[in-house]
Order: structure tokens, then C-alpha cells, then sequence
């Protein structure tokens, strides 16, 4: 649940594209009221124009949090814009890939409370998930109210350790784009076999997202929920002995995938 604090003192956002869109998306649809809400952005989109948010407008002077939702590559010259709310009780709230909360503080004063996360677009519809940690100077409340803005777009997984967050970026910060992916090649995949364009991306997307929530619903494992579609000698298998293949299959693949996504992480981190 969105805290009072953010309604009452408000909510910044600096750069609203994507990401920011989408969360912001999911906080009005949660009845966050847009009187309640700034944004800074160089490019507002007509969508966010038309929310009633304060856009490029001065800021309130000591808003609850800001979400810092710039490109890794901007930040350098978004962040010291903001660096009059450091120090104090405003709370920072990351979702850049790769920006490490020491280099937040280099910039805003060390005694700034920040909470690096990492979401993912389907906040746009309320079905996120996101990974947190905080830093030292994050007050016990502070974090229940971080937390409170991103389960009113999904679901959040504390993490132990910072650098945890560069292979929760790989995973599920990345990951809808590989299932997007994954619905693309489908449908190709059935329009060479002799379907429709439209039939067979109908097919890919529902078959997806049909799969996505009988993983979460079903007490079953994917593993038996995979060997239950699979019929001995059947056309399942015929298709995993491909996809499972060691060498050429998504055993191979998808750590591939991942490691890169990881490694790339780590060094934004190391400023690259
Ligand atoms: N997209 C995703 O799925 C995810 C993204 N993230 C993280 O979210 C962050 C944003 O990514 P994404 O939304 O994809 O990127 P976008 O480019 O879509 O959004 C960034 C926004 O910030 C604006 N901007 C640029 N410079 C400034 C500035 N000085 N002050 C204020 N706003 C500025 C950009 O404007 P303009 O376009 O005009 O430059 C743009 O609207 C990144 O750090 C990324 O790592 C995290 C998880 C998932
Ligand atoms: O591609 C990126 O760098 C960002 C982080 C996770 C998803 N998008």
C-alpha cells in the first residue's frame, strides 16, 4: 500500500520513459492522486502530459521520495540536479541498472537514505516483481514506505547484498524482454509451419501467458509441470529434444544469456 507520507509530502520522479512510466502507470491506478506527483523529464510524453502530474514544474521542498528512473548513461547529469534534497530526510529510490549506492552517495552526501531496486515493466499492469536493498541511512519506516510503492506495482524480494542486484537485473529485470522474445519466435516459428500472422501470434501469447500463471497457481514444479504436457514418443518431445539439447538448446543458451546480462551489470557499475 502506497504510505500517506508520499500522498502528503509527495513523490519525484526524475526521468519518466519507460520504466517510469510504467510504475507510474500502476501508482495511479492505485489511486496515488497525480497532485501528488512531479516529474522531471527533458521529453514528457503525451501520456504523461495528460495525467495531471506536475511536469518540470518547481520542486515541493522536501518530498518523501524520489524514484530515480534515468538511463545509467544520463545520470551524471540528472542526479546533481537533485542534490539540494540530499542528506535530509527525502528518500531515494533507484531503479538504474548498475549505479551502486556508493556512487549515489559520492553525489548526494553520505548521509542520504537510498533504496537501489530493481523492477520490471509488467508493473505497468500491477504483475512486477522487484529487488531491494537499502542502505544504512534508510530508517526502518522509509523502507516499508520504498516497499509499499513497488507491491502497489507487484511483488518485492529484500536482498541480502548489493552486488546480488546486478543478477536480479539479468533475471527478472531483463527477463521480460527475453519472454517477448520468446512469443516473437513462437509466432514466426507457427507462421512458417502454416498458420496466420495474426492466428499464430494469438497462439504464442496466450499459450505464454496462460503458462506463466499455471506455473505460479499450480502446487506442481515446472519440471512436472513440463513432463505433463509431454507424451511418450509424442510432438512435445520431438521439440524439446531440440530445445534441451546440452549443446545447442536453451541449457546451453539461456546461462549464456544471463551471464552476459550479469557481467554488463557489473560494469556499468565500474562506470563502462
Ligand atoms: N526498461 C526496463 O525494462 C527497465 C529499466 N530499468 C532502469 O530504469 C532506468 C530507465 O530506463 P528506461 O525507462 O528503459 O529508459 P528511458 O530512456 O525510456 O527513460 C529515461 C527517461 O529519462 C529522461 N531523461 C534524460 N535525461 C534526463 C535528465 N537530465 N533529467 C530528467 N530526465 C531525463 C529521458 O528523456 P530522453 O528520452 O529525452 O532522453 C527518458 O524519458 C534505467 O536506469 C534502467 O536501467 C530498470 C528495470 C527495467
Ligand atoms: O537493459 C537494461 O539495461 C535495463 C535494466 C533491466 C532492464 N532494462
Amino acid at each position: 500500500m502506497i504510505d500517506d507520507s508520499v500522498r502528503d509530502k509527495g513523490l519525484v520522479l526524475l526521468g519518466c520513459g519507460k520504466m517510469g512510466s510504467a510504475m507510474l502507470a500502476g501508482w495511479l491506478a492505485g489511486g496515488l492522486p497525480a497532485t501528488s506527483v512531479w516529474v522531471n523529464d527533458p521529453h514528457p510524453s503525451d501520456w504523461l502530459l495528460g495525467t495531471g502530474v506536475h511536469v518540470n514544474q518547481p520542486l515541493p521542498a522536501h518530498p518523501a521520495v524520489v524514484l530515480i528512473a534515468v538511463k545509467p548513461q544520463q545520470m551524471a547529469d540528472a542526479l546533481p540536479t537533485l542534490q539540494a534534497l540530499g542528506n535530509g530526510d527525502t528518500l531515494f529510490l533507484s531503479i538504474a541498472a548498475g549505479i551502486t549506492i556508493g556512487r549515489y552517495q559520492d553525489i548526494l552526501g553520505a548521509q542520504t537514505p537510498i533504496v537501489r531496486a530493481m523492477p520490471n515493466t509488467p508493473a505497468a499492469i500491477g504483475q512486477g516483481i522487484t529487488a531491494l536493498i537499502g542502505n544504512a541511512n534508510v530508517t526502518a519506516t522509509q523502507l516499508e514506505t520504498a516497499e509499499g510503492l513497488l507491491q502497489a506495482v507487484g511483488q518485492t524480494v529484500r536482498l541480502e547484498t548489493e552486488d546480488q542486484i546486478d543478477a536480479v537485473t539479468a533475471l527478472s529485470g531483463g527477463g521480460p524482454a527475453y519472454v517477448f522474445h520468446l512469443i516473437e519466435t513462437l509466432a514466426a516459428a507457427g507462421e512458417a509451419v502454416g498458420l496466420p500472422p495474426d492466428m499464430a501470434m494469438t497462439l504464442a501469447k496466450v499459450t505464454v501467458a496462460g503458462s506463466g500463471q499455471l506455473a505460479i497457481q499450480s502446487p506442481e514444479t515446472p519440471t512436472q509441470l513440463r513432463i505433463n504436457v509431454t507424451s511418450p514418443k509424442g510432438t512435445t518431445l520431438a521439440a524439446l529434444n531440440v530445445l534441451m539439447d546440452e549443446e545447442s538448446g536453451f541449457p546451453a543458451l539461456v546461462p549464456k544469456a544471463i551471464k552476459a546480462a550479469r557481467d554488463r551489470s557489473a560494469e556499468l557499475a565500474s562506470g563502462a
